[in-house]
């Protein structure tokens, strides 16, 4: 794994790809794998309301950037960041930094971050930029946002996610289109962080058509009230997706049950499985979640209209 390098400067991987690609997912396993061994973590949520910093609890050095999207909004927190940890480096043993960024980030827009700060571009080096990519809906991720064929252009590695679930037809499409996008690119696969099997043979890439200047994602929040029931909540929000699943990009919260806390997430229209978070949140870097809180990511959405859907169904 990469560690400091000859020139002194602090090797840095970014791991991007789209909304609900399976970044957190991917990060965790390689963390527990052993990889990114005395790094330090940075987890960038385009949500003031964080929740990939319980997911990668485990790592050692774990920092929270919830101050928006670091490669635009969240630029100065990203810059202040990094210059923090490359002071702190030599004292603490941080042999490298890996940035999770959030799903609306262009690596490009964070390279230009560290290279345009007169400290960070002596400080730092660009290691790695690996993009995760949906194995399930990166078809139509790379057919219908600008954002996500800008994520794979600007990679060194693709990752493949979801290799396991996804139709093997599919993917050998998906494989295709990516190294058309870009032909220079590692591209691997992998189902929950472990190594998959790419597909054999060749395959025709996917045609992408020519993108029109679409309205930007944005955070939404929805309180859901802390006793909110599950059944409730995943009926109201299967509806939803039914209704406005194209607009309603991804979804991630934290409700408390009489299981304990359950963080649910959406990535398209498919509510996964949700996941019962440790009982408490000690060791885990930055605010704690915020139980009883959606955060909705799309276009489109209307706060006021998204409270009373909720409450009518029975909130
Ligand atoms: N079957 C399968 N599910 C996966 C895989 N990777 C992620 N998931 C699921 O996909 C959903 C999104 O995964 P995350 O790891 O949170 O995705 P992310 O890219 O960090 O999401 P954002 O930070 O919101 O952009 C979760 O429900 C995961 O359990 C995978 O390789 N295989």
């Amino acid at each position: 794994m990469t560690s400091a390098r000859a020139d002194g400067r602090l090797p840095l991987t970014i791991v991007g790809g789209f909304l609900g690609a399976g970044k957190s997912t991917w990060l965790r396993h390689q963390l527990s794998a052993g990889a990114f061994a005395d790094h330090a973590v940075v987890v960038n949520e385009a949500a003031e309301t964080p929740i990939d910093n319980l997911l990668l609890a485990r790592a050692r050095r774990l920092e929270t950037l919830a101050a928006g999207c670091a490669c635009c909004e969240g630029r100065a927190a990203l810059v202040a960041l990094l210059r923090g940890l490359c002071d702190r480096a030599w004292k603490d043993g941080i042999a490298g930094v890996v940035l999770e960024t959030s799903g609306l980030a262009d690596p490009a827009g964070i390279a230009a971050a560290v290279a345009g700060d007169p400290v960070l571009a002596r400080r730092i080096a660009i290691a790695r930029v690996i993009s995760l990519v949906d194995g399930l809906n990166g078809a139509l991720q790379l057919a219908a946002e600008s954002l996500a064929r800008a994520q794979a252009e600007a990679a060194d590695t693709l990752v493949l996610t979801k290799a396991g679930m996804a139709e093997q037809s599919a993917l050998a499409r998906l494989t295709a289109t990516l190294r058309r996008l870009n032909p220079v690119a590692e591209v691997v696969a992998t189902e929950r962080g472990a190594p998959a099997r790419l597909p054999d043979g060749a395959a025709a890439p996917y045609r992408l058509p020519e993108l029109a200047a679409a309205a930007p994602i944005r955070p939404r929040r929805l309180r859901i009230g802390a006793e909110a029931g599950w059944a409730a909540l995943s009926t109201w929000l299967s509806a939803l997706l039914v209704a406005r699943g194209d607009d309603v990009v991804r979804v991630k919260g934290v409700v408390a049950t009489p299981a304990g806390r359950l963080l649910i997430q959406s990535v398209r229209q498919r509510v996964q499985p949700p996941e019962i978070l440790p009982p408490d949140d000690a060791g885990v870097a930055g605010p704690p979640p915020e139980v009883g809180t959606l955060v909705l990511l799309g276009r489109g959405i209307d706060e006021d209209l998204l409270e009373r859907s909720w409450r009518r169904f029975g909130g």
